[in-house]
């Protein structure tokens, strides 16, 4: 299957289970990448028939900045879902990374594949 990607795209949320993390926004950093057939675009070059990255990251950022969310599994799980309902895509891949979460470590992340299917 072909895929479109949205690679780092970095969303200032209001994210985490802490007390100090309610106050201040931190960045997380989201890799997407969606099942898409690519060839009626290529054939056509007609927007409508491609996935829109442009208005799937902007999707995604107005959800995930809607609301404070405890966990970075639950972002995971919304734009998974947001993606699938909103952009019908067959499969979408979501990883979140909080690269500020862990000091000493690059960067904290999840990750889910997530199907029509399911
Ligand atoms: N699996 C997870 N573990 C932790 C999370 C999380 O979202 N998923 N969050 C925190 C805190 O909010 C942390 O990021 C503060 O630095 C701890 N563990």
């Amino acid at each position: 299957m072909d895929k479109v990607y949205v690679t780092g795209l970095k969303v200032d949320a209001f994210i985490g289970v802490y007390d100090w993390e309610h106050e201040q926004t931190q960045p997380l950093i989201l890799d997407l990448e969606m099942d898409w057939d690519n060839r009626k675009a290529a054939e056509s070059a007609q927007l409508n028939d491609a996935l829109d990255y442009d208005a799937l990251s902007k999707a995604v950022v107005q959800l995930i900045q809607a609301r404070p969310r405890a966990l970075i599994e639950t972002i995971a799980e919304e734009v998974a879902q947001l993606i699938l309902q909103e952009f019908k895509t067959p499969r979408v891949r979501v990883k979140v990374a909080k690269p500020q979460a862990v000091p000493a470590a690059q960067y904290t992340a999840v990750e889910l594949v997530r199907s029509q299917a399911q």
